[in-house]
């Protein structure tokens, strides 16, 4: 399989005023592949994805895009919270929330077309008119997945965002994912702190510990990889 870098991450250093988070993070992230980013609390999984997001900027080294980040469409799936349900908006015009107001205040023909594509790849069109308050965990998360995929994303970054859901939905946003992630080709970021949930779906892993970091094949992701270096199981979020 020929490979093509989709990112690379260089020498990457981000210090706040009382600490460094990375000292010398170095990897390389190629196209199509599903890279599962794991560490225990405060290893700096937030910080590097608000890093790669452009929010946070790096004190020393650099993240580079291929060909560019101009060229580089991130869609972004952040933690499940249930959204009260009063929230207005029916799921239809949730996933249409980052496509509006773009070129123009209403959906052109295409965008429509892309919100109808969201809704059929992720089992939503049926539910395409629900208030998304009402709708049920997964199929809010799913929502969530959509309004990422609409704007037909090379990299998709999942953070956290299988955290408080129940087994069975787990499972289904991640086969969704996987389905994307195979038949075209998107990269996948996923950030997790639930090690089988990494196995069962990654190619790769990147484990951010405190004084450094470990990279590799998801087969060898270390049973201990949460276990603090003070002896206990690290808290989960
Ligand atoms: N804006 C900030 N200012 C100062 N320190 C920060 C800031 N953001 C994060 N930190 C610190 O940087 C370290 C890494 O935090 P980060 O949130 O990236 O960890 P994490 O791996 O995502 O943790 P968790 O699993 O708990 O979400 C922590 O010690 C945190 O307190």
């Amino acid at each position: 399989m020929s490979q093509s870098p989709l990112l690379a991450v260089e020498h990457l250093a981000v210090n706040f005023p009382d600490h460094q988070v990375f000292q010398d993070l170095n990897f390389t992230l190629q196209r199509g592949r599903f890279l599962s980013i794991v560490g225990e609390n405060g290893a700096g999984k937030t910080t590097l994805i608000r890093t790669l997001l452009h929010q946070l900027k790096p004190s020393a080294g650099a993240i580079r895009f291929f060909p560019d980040r101009k060229a580089t469409r991130i869609g972004y799936v952040p933690q499940f919270r249930n959204l009260d349900e009063e929230y207005p908006l029916s799921i239809r015009d949730f996933i249409s929330l980052n496509l509006s107001g773009i070129h123009l205040p209403w959906l052109s023909r295409k965008e429509r077309a892309a919100v109808k594509e969201a809704l059929r790849s992720t089992n939503l069109t049926a539910l395409a008119k629900r208030p998304l308050g009402m709708a049920s965990g997964g199929e809010k998360q799913r929502a969530y997945l959509a309004q990422a995929l609409v704007e037909q994303p090379n990299l998709l970054i999942l953070d956290e965002s299988t955290a408080s859901l129940d087994n069975m939905m787990k499972y289904e946003l991640l086969d969704l994912v996987k389905k994307f992630n195979h038949e075209q080709n998107l990269t996948v970021i996923f950030v997790t702190h639930d090690l089988p949930l990494a196995k069962q779906y990654a190619d790769e892993y990147l484990l951010l510990r405190r004084d450094g970091y470990e990279l590799g094949p998801i087969a060898e992701l270390p049973e201990d990889a949460l276990i603090s270096e003070r002896g206990g199981a690290a808290a989960h979020a």
